[in-house]
């Protein structure tokens, strides 16, 4: 196993800085995941610690040896790192063995200790009974846990991953991550996974690296990514869909109140994690749809007070999607329009008065991306 160190990483097609500067530590036995949109600059940085680009300036250092650094440049075959691609790059022609053996060949290892290594890998993977198996008659899913099994089999300290769920239907993809999960934990490889798809990075990673143009937004476990995104960019990206500006009225520690413009009453928010505001300053709410809650309209009960609160903000329904055990609702509040997911049956429509209730502890202050 190993650790990496990415130091100052920079690299550059003609005029486009696609990675900038960066900075990672990815400590040994980790699971780390590069998620971004794409063009991001994540496969570009796993390329250039796998030894597949030259980074134009920065180091790299694979269990304390440096091997990119000024001129030194250790070639992909010498950095004892395994990779998976989201095509496979398998030999169709060739069977699931020969495929699997092929970096042991190449290293020209005993034939003995190949027979079993390729057996332990295939092993691994669930697919020692398909060894003879041409890699052509396979299906996707298949053919991705042997192109897995020949990224274990020379046994590498660093296993680099990317996209490798990404041609694979929803069904497969969701159980391959799972085994994929599985398969970290007991083999403990220190491994880099570049996705785009949120799920995967939280179902996955010990830490989650969120990169847009070639910098990092943020990193953090997977609860802190979800539960406390430092800005609307990484908050958009785990699914928040819900943003509200406004200004901050009074705050502390725990809880911020913001002042929206079209709401009745200012709106009671957790405070950021990660930075301080203070009354005056312009900031975003975040909101998850699920968080947002409709109920039937009685102007009674309405919030009418001046104080704070997050209660019975009169709201027109505009929009109804129904997605089979829950029900999507767009409402508007003033000139904003919120969405509210809700458990099914469909229980209002298009013009209907509804009251918002957003969840306590729901609303988040983050900063503009
Ligand atoms: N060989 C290349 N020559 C020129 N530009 C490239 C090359 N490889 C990547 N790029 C550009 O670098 C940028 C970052 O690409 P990269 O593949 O690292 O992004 P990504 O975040 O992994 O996205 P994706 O999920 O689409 O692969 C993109 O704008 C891409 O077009």
């Amino acid at each position: 196993m190993a650790a990496v160190t990415i130091r100052g990483l920079t690299k550059r097609y003609g005029d486009n800085t696609v990675v900038e500067g960066l900075d990672l530590d990815i400590a040994d036995g980790e699971f780390l995941t590069l998620l971004g949109p794409s063009g991001c600059g994540k496969t570009t940085t796993l390329r250039c610690v796998a030894g597949l680009e030259k980074p134009d300036a920065g180091e790299i250092s694979i269990d304390g040896r440096v091997v990119v650094s000024g001129r030194t440049f250790v070639p992909p075959e010498k950095r004892d790192a395994g990779m998976v691609f989201q095509s496979y790059a398998l030999w169709p022609h060739m069977t699931v063995r020969s495929n699997v053996a092929y970096p042991l060949k190449m290293r020209r290892r005993p034939r003995a200790e190949i027979t079993s290594a390729v057996l332990e890998a295939l092993e691994m993977v669930g697919l020692d009974h398909l060894a003879d198996r041409s890699v052509g008659a396979l299906s996707g899913g298949q053919q991705q846990r042997v192109a897995l099994a020949r990224a274990l089999v020379a046994r590498p300290s660093l296993l680099l991953f990317d996209e490798p769920l990404s041609n694979l239907d929803a069904k497969l993809r969701a159980s391959m991550r799972t085994e994929l999960h599985a398969m970290h934990e007991r083999v403990g490889t220190t491994s880099i996974y570049v996705t785009h798809d949120q799920i995967e990075a939280l179902t996955l990673s010990d830490r989650i690296v969120v990169m847009q143009h070639g910098a990092i937004h943020q990193i953090g476990t997977p609860e802190e990514i979800y539960a406390d995104p430092v800005d609307r960019f990484v908050a958009d990206f785990v699914g928040f869909e819900n943003f509200l500006t406004g200004i901050v009225v009074d705050v502390d520690t725990w809880t911020s109140v913001v002042k929206v413009d079209g709401f009745p009453t200012a709106l009671l928010a957790r405070s950021s994690k990660h930075r301080t505001f203070d009354p005056g300053d312009d900031v975003t709410l975040a909101l998850r749809a699920n968080n947002v809650t409709l109920t039937d309209f009685n102007a009674a009960s309405a919030a009418t007070s001046t104080s704070a609160g997050t209660d019975g903000i009169p709201a027109t329904v505009t929009g109804v999607a129904y997605l089979g055990d829950q029900v999507e609702y767009q409402v508007k509040v003033g000139a904003h329009t919120l969405k509210s997911r809700m458990s099914s049956p469909v229980r209002w429509a298009e013009g209907d008065q509804v009251a918002v209730v957003l969840q306590q502890d729901s609303l988040l202050v983050v900063k503009e991306s």
